[in-house]
C-alpha cells in the first residue's frame, strides 16, 4: 500500500494551501468523511465527539455538524478548553458553527475533575477522539491526559481522527495513547500508524479521501520547504553546515557563484578549493569567501593530500563547477568521491561517476539533460513520464539522488519522485546551475539528499522568478543569489 510519513502529509497540506485549496476546505472534507464512516458503521446511537484545540479538534467539530443532520444520532460535543483557546481560525469557526446546529450538547471543559467529562464518556455508545492529531509535541499535558485515560477505561467504541491521540517518549515507547477500535486517517496510509507498536492502538485503519490536489504531492511547494531542518537558536558556528567547494581552473566565476549561494542558503562555513590560476580571482569576488589555493592550473593528483584534510573539516563537498574535463581532473575527482559522506556532483565532475566508488556517501548529482545523456550514454527522453522513469532507474542503480534540470526539474532517489516547476526562461543564462549546486550543498549539510535536492530546485527556481520580475531577461546568476533569502523567509 502506498504510504507516507506525517511530515509528508503536512507538506502536502501546506502545498494545497499554496495552490489555493485552503485548510478549511480539507477540514470540511475530513469531517464529512468521518461522519460518513460513522453512518456506514452504525445505524444510530449516542455519540460523543471530543475535540482538542487544534485542527484535529476542528475535524471533530465538522463531523459533529454533519452527524447532527441525522436524527438517529444523539450528538454531544466536548471541547477540551474554552473556545477562546482554540488555536486555529478553521477550528474556531467550525466550533462556533455548532451553536447553529441541532447538537444535544456543547461543553467547554477546562478542569479534568469536571464530572461532565466522565459522565458523557460513560453514557455514550460511540466516542470520537479528535483530541490530538499530528500537531502533538512533547509529553501529554492535562486535560488531554485525563481525557485519554477516561476514554480507555470506558470500554466504549472509539474512533480516532487521523491518529489515536497519544505520545511516544524518547525511547520510542508509547507513554499514553487512546486505544481506538477504528482510526480514520486522510489521503494515504501513514507509516507511523503501521508500526507494530502503533497498530496495537489504531484498531482498523480506514483511509478517507479529502480531495488533495495531485500537484500538491507531485510538485515541490512551500510545504516541502517548511519540512527542512534549519538551525536552532542556540546553534554554534559550523552546526548549520561546513561546505567545501572544489571547482575552477578552466573558469573562475562558477565556484564563486556556488560558494555565495551556499552562504546565502545558510551554510556557516564555505571554503573554495581552487587551482592556483584562479584562486586569487575567486577570493577577489567577495570578502565572504575563504579560498584555498591548489597546486597547479587544474585540479590534479598532487592536490589529494590537501583536499583530504579539507574534506575532514567539512560536512559536504560540492564539486565540478568550472573544473574543466581533462583526464587528470576527472581521475582526481574520482579519488575524491569516497572522501566525504555527503557530496554534490555537478558539471564536469559528473564524468567521474562512471567507475567511481561512492562508498557509503550520500550523493546528489545535478545534471542538465545533455549531461544526463552523457553519463547514461544514451539520449534522454523528451516525454516527461519517460524521463521520470529514466531518472528513477538511474538513481536506483547508482544509489544516489538525481536532480535533472529542465523546464520541469525531476528529483528522484530511485524510490520516490518529486517535480519542480519554479524557474523561468530567463534562467538559461550562465551560472544558474552553479547557484543550484551551492543551494543543494548547503541544504544537504542538515537534510536528507532527497529533501535537499528537491528544496534546492524549488528555491533556485523561485529565487529566479523573483529576479525575473525585477530584471526580465537581463537577469544574472548573482541576482538569483540575492533572492535566496526572500524565498527561504517565505
Ligand atoms: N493542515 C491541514 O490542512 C489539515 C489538517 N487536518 C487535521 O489537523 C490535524 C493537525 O492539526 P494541528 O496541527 O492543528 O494539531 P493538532 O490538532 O494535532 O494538535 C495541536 C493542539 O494540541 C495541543 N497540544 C500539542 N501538544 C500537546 C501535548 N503534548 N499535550 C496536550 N496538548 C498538546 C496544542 O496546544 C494545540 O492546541 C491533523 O492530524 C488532521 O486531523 C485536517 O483538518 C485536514 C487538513
Ligand atoms: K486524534
Amino acid at each position: 500500500m502506498d504510504s507516507i510519513i506525517w511530515e509528508e502529509m503536512k507538506a502536502i497540506d501546506a502545498n494545497c494551501a499554496q495552490l489555493g485549496l485552503l485548510p478549511i476546505q480539507l477540514m470540511e472534507n475530513a469531517g464529512c468523511s468521518i461522519s460518513r464512516a460513522i453512518r456506514d458503521h452504525f445505524s444510530g446511537g449516542k455519540i460523543l465527539l471530543i475535540a482538542g484545540r487544534g485542527n484535529n479538534g476542528g475535524d471533530a467539530c465538522v463531523a459533529a455538524r454533519h452527524l447532527c443532520q441525522f436524527p438517529q444520532f444523539q450528538v454531544n460535543v466536548i471541547l477540551l478548553g474554552n473556545a477562546a483557546s482554540i488555536r486555529t481560525e478553521e477550528a474556531k469557526r467550525n466550533f462556533a458553527l455548532l451553536r447553529h446546529c441541532q447538537t444535544n450538547s456543547i461543553n467547554e471543559i477546562t478542569d479534568s475533575g469536571d464530572v461532565k467529562l466522565s459522565d458523557l464518556i460513560n453514557s455514550s455508545d460511540i466516542i470520537v477522539d479528535g483530541i490530538l492529531g499530528t500537531g502533538m509535541t512533547g509529553k501529554i499535558r492535562e486535560l488531554e491526559a485525563s481525557a485519554i485515560d477516561l476514554i480507555n477505561l470506558s470500554g466504549k467504541y472509539v474512533i480516532s481522527i487521523d491518529v489515536p491521540s497519544g505520545t511516544i517518549d524518547a525511547n520510542n515507547e508509547l507513554v499514553k495513547c487512546v486505544k481506538a477500535d477504528t482510526t480514520i486517517t486522510f489521503h494515504k496510509m501513514k507509516k507511523e500508524l503501521n508500526t507494530p507498536m502503533m497498530s496495537c492502538y489504531t484498531g482498523e485503519v480506514r483511509i478517507e479521501d479529502i480531495g488533495v490536489c495531485a500537484h500538491a504531492e507531485s510538485f515541490i511547494g512551500i510545504g516541502n520547504l517548511r519540512s527542512l531542518n534549519t538551525r536552532s537558536h542556540d546553534s554554534h558556528k559550523g552546526q548549520a553546515g561546513r561546505i567545501l567547494i572544489i571547482g575552477g581552473g578552466a573558469y573562475s566565476g562558477a565556484p564563486a557563484l556556488t560558494a555565495l549561494a551556499a552562504l546565502r542558503t545558510g551554510a556557516d562555513i564555505v571554503t573554495v578549493a581552487a587551482p592556483s590560476n584562479v584562486a586569487g580571482i575567486i577570493a577577489s569576488f567577495s570578502p565572504d569567501l575563504i579560498v584555498r589555493c591548489l597546486s597547479d592550473q587544474r585540479l590534479c593528483i598532487e592536490d589529494i593530500p590537501l583536499i583530504s584534510r579539507l574534506a575532514h573539516q567539512h560536512d559536504v563537498i560540492v564539486m565540478g563547477m568550472g573544473l574543466g574535463n581533462g583526464e587528470e581532473v576527472i581521475e582526481t575527482v574520482r579519488s575524491i568521491i569516497p572522501m566525504c559522506k555527503k557530496l554534490v556532483i555537478d558539471a564536469d565532475a559528473l564524468s567521474a561517476l562512471e567507475n567511481a566508488d561512492s562508498g557509503a556517501s550520500e550523493i546528489v548529482i545535478t545534471p542538465h539533460v545533455r549531461e544526463f545523456a552523457r553519463i547514461r550514454k544514451m539520449e534522454t527522453a523528451v516525454d516527461l513520464n519517460k524521463r521520470i522513469e529514466e531518472v528513477m532507474i538511474f538513481s536506483k542503480e547508482k544509489k544516489l539522488v538525481t536532480l535533472l534540470k529542465g523546464v520541469v526539474d525531476i528529483i528522484s532517489d530511485g524510490r520516490k519522485v518529486l517535480l519542480n516547476r519554479t524557474g523561468n526562461a530567463g534562467m538559461s543564462v550562465g551560472g544558474t546551475g552553479d547557484v543550484l549546486a551551492g543551494i543543494t550543498g548547503a541544504l544537504l549539510a542538515t537534510n536528507t539528499p532527497m529533501k535537499a535536492a528537491a528544496c534546492a530546485a524549488y528555491i533556485n527556481g523561485a529565487a529566479g522568478d523573483l529576479a525575473f520580475k525585477e530584471n526580465g531577461y537581463g537577469l544574472l546568476a548573482t541576482d538569483i543569489i540575492d533572492k535566496i533569502t526572500d524565498v527561504m523567509r517565505e
